[in-house]
């Protein structure tokens, strides 16, 4: 339960911190994508040097400005374990700067092999630790049991698939039509926030900027989640801040916007990356 969280980490549950990070610098979080392109365009070599100074950089310059940073997993994997050390790095900078982290790891698996993840990304100790971490329920969402609990127990928190920014998501998540996969994952998300009742949830829930119409087509009610909606899509998949406060209508306050390339283009400049992060950010509150 989170009561006992709070007395075993002497952390808030996470929902809670977001709730009120959320508050103070507004809706949006920093995707740190290192992608091999972008790293060319900030004169840096696609190597472990140029990963480390890319992504410490992106903390330092939004750290102030965001909600959260959400480094994306695979372009740290690409680079071998030493890579993964500079995802290690980029974490334990996120959290001296006082930002949230999400791991973008979408990770899923049996339940036994789930334990492990849930160790590597929620449990303190773990150098990958991160205050929450992106989840697959490809395997069914009870499969994610050991990373609900162990996210529960620490203070931390998880976003689980829903409905994806990419187009070839609905091949999936849209199956059932009014009974589709989407709103089973929907329903059990709300369920497992009860145990924050009172409180923003720590299951949270990714949820595209570019979903169009799709929760009124599936009949999707995600005010009942009370939980964050992280939405990926704005900027570089071509969401505006207008859509999505179309898209998600009276759920538009839990959610958590999140840009990364349209963002990162305005490096390596710390000035560029704060001012472009601050444009989107007022643009997510104006809309
Ligand atoms: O449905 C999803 C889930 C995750 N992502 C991730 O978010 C970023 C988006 O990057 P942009 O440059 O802002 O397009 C990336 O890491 C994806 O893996 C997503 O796009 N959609």
């Amino acid at each position: 339960m989170p009561e006992a969280a709070d007395q075993r980490t002497g952390r808030e549950p996470f929902g809670s911190r977001l709730a009120a990070a959320m508050a103070n610098r507004g809706p949006l979080c920093v995707g740190i994508d290192p992608h091999p392109g972008l790293l060319a365009d900030w004169g840096l070599n696609d190597d472990v040097a140029g990963l480390e100074r890319f992504s410490l950089t992106v903390v330092e310059a939004v750290a102030s400005l965001a909600a959260a940073v959400k480094p994306q997993v695979a372009l740290y994997e690409r680079h071998g374990s030493a890579g993964m050390a500079v995802l290690e790095r980029t974490l334990a900078a996120a959290s001296d700067a006082g930002v949230l982290s999400i791991a973008d790891a979408k990770r899923g698996d049996i339940g036994s092999t789930m334990a492990a993840y849930a160790d590597a990304w929620l449990r303190d100790g773990s150098a990958l630790a991160a205050d929450s971490v992106t989840l697959s329920p490809y395997l069914g969402f009870e499969s994610l049991r050991p990373a609900l609990e162990l996210a529960a127990e620490y203070g931390r928190g998880v976003f689980v698939l829903a409905l994806t920014s990419n187009p070839e998501g609905k091949s999936v998540q849209h199956v059932g039509g009014s009974e589709s996969v989407a709103k089973r994952i929907v329903e059990a998300a709300a369920v497992e926030n009860g145990r924050y009742a009172g409180a923003l949830g720590s299951v949270g829930l990714v949820v595209g900027a570019t979903i169009g119409s799709a929760l009124e087509d599936l009949g999707l009610d995600l005010n009942a989640v009370n939980g964050p909606l992280l939405a990926p899509g704005l900027g570089a998949q071509g969401a505006t801040a207008a859509d999505l406060r179309s898209t998600f209508g009276a759920a538009y306050p839990a959610v958590l916007a999140t840009s990364s390339r349209g963002i990162l283009a305005a490096g390596p400049d710390l000035a560029g990356l704060r001012a472009a992060t601050a444009e989107t950010r007022d643009g997510l509150l104006a809309s």
